[in-house]
């Protein structure tokens, strides 16, 4: 399986390559030069894998440079109840009949980030000891991405983590579960701003080509296409659980952001899983649901991005969305490049009323709706009060929107993507009390932080890395 880029770079490269690139030279995100197709004789197969085969079964196909026992060993090594503290992985709770949540976030950092994050982990540290390399990764976070990539890369040998966060817009328990790590290879960088800054510096300096090589940048974000396809894998594994035939069909309702764990469903679809529809479910910050409504993508600018309480998606420049949008043009990456060109220009762009935009839900399955601050109230009360279910801010922008969506006879998964433990503050506005905390978790706000606070500025970090890499 070779990959190529969204803005037309279609030099081959492989699966190993682009674990380790990130964002590609032409500023654009990889993709499979085509989409594996599974068989209903796959599907069947799958059925009743245990999660780590499963795993291994989905990413071996766009996985094909690693020899297949060691993609095994790799996937075994992931994907166990000791991470995840449960022997399903991604348990799915049923709510009522045709109701689900699945559980995703029963890994270290308890956001559905570890899901993906843990594998490429493990995938870093084999892929750069057979290349006798090392790498310093750059992230961006809006809460979650962050520890998550810090709590697996932590300690790895020949890995340093830089990790930009907007400065006081996470929650207390996200900050603290960052900011607490001492590890020599992790450093924290509370940017003043907000993600997209973040995000946008990730993108200038890995677009620096002879910065990233010097530095041997690489990037733990979605951007970066090992961490998508590790998402896939729990779209099959909620399509078994939920269903009884591989006949049936479901919708899965997901809380986006950067578009990267819908990417993920949308690929699942193109490799054959019978999804109906991909539910997008965003907070107020709601480029998304106004792009799949009227055909308007329409970026917000820093000030325009709303703080909001499912901060983790507090964002509105969506990279996977580009990957999306490939699709959807039929692959036609010159038509990429002059929409994103227009997004550069004038903010936005407009497939409003085009044949394109027509295909987003009749072949695409897309539909969206959004969540504000008083909807993510009502459905974290309303779903304890029902189910005895308490859920987190953003899975109940997630099942809010999901419950507008539903459709007669068709199983709707929701998708968790953190424990509410994390967002505890509105957890005790909803509820007026706080919502449990797993073990090993207590105290973690007392721990001493240690955090550099800079401004949104490319070179000032790019000189914070040099500076600490020593290259
Ligand atoms: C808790 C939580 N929910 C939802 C999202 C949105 O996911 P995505 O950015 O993949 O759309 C994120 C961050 O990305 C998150 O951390
Ligand atoms: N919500 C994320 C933002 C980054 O998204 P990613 O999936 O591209 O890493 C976060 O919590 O940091």
């Amino acid at each position: 399986m070779q990959y190529l880029s969204t803005r037309g770079d279609a030099t081959p490269k492989s699966f190993s390559e682009i674990l380790l690139a990130g964002l590609a030279p032409d500023g654009g995100l990889y993709l499979p030069q085509q989409y594996p197709q599974v068989t209903k004789a796959e599907l069947a197969a799958w059925r009743g894998l245990p999660y780590a085969e499963l795993a291994f079964e989905i990413i071996r196909k766009f996985a094909t440079d690693i020899p297949p026992a060691d993609l095994r060993a790799i996937t075994a090594r992931t994907y166990t109840e000791q991470v995840y503290r449960t022997p399903a992985i991604t348990p799915l709770k049923t709510l009522e009949p045709g109701l689900h949540i699945l559980e995703l976030s029963n890994g270290p950092t308890l956001a559905f980030k570890d899901m993906a994050m843990q594998l490429l982990g493990n995938l870093f540290e084999y892929v750069l000891t057979r290349a006798g390399q090392e790498l310093n990764i750059l992230g961006a976070t809006s809460g979650d991405t962050g520890s998550s990539a810090e709590y697996a890369m932590r300690g790895k040998h020949g890995i340093r983590v830089f990790m930009l966060s907007p400065y006081g817009k996470m929650s207390a328990f996200q900050t603290a579960q960052m900011f607490s790590l001492q590890d020599p290879n992790i450093f924290n960088l509370a940017v003043r701003g907000v993600f997209d800054d973040c995000q946008d510096i990730v993108k200038a300096v890995s677009n620096d080509h002879a910065f990233k090589a010097r530095q041997k940048i690489g990037t733990v974000n979605s951007i970066n296409w090992a961490r998508v396809v590790a998402q896939v894998v729990y779209y099959f594994r909620g399509y078994f659980a939920a269903t009884r035939s591989d006949d049936e069909v479901v919708s899965f309702a997901v809380p986006s952001g950067n578009f990267g764990n819908i990417c993920a469903g949308h690929i699942a679809r193109q490799m054959g899983l019978p999804i109906r529809r991909l539910v997008l479910a965003t907070n107020e910050n709601d480029v998304l649901d106004e792009f799949f409504r009227t055909g308007v993508y329409r970026v917000r600018a820093s000030a325009e991005t709303f703080h909001t309480s499912s901060p983790s998606m507090d964002i509105s420049k969506a990279s996977n969305f580009e990957r999306f949008i490939f699709d959807l043009c039929g692959r036609d990456a010159a038509q990429v490049r002059a929409l994103w060109q227009q997004l550069e220009r004038e903010g936005s762009f407009s497939l409003a009323g085009t044949p394109l935009f027509a295909e987003v839900g009749t072949r695409y399955g897309f539909v969206s709706g959004r969540s504000t601050h008083a909807d993510r109230l009502d459905t974290i009360r309303t779903t304890e009060a029902q189910y005895g279910v308490i859920i987190d801010t953003h899975t109940a922008d997630g099942l809010k929107v999901a419950l507008e969506q539903r459709e007669a006879g068709v199983p709707m998964i929701v998708l968790e993507t953190a424990l509410p433990a994390k967002f505890e503050e509105t957890l005790v506005e909803a509820l007026g009390r706080k919502p449990p905390r797993p073990q090993g978790y207590a105290d973690l706000e007392t721990l001493p932080q240690r955090f550099e606070v800079m401004d949104a500025d490319a070179e000032q970090i790019k000189r914070f890395i040099a500076a600490h890499t020593g290259l």
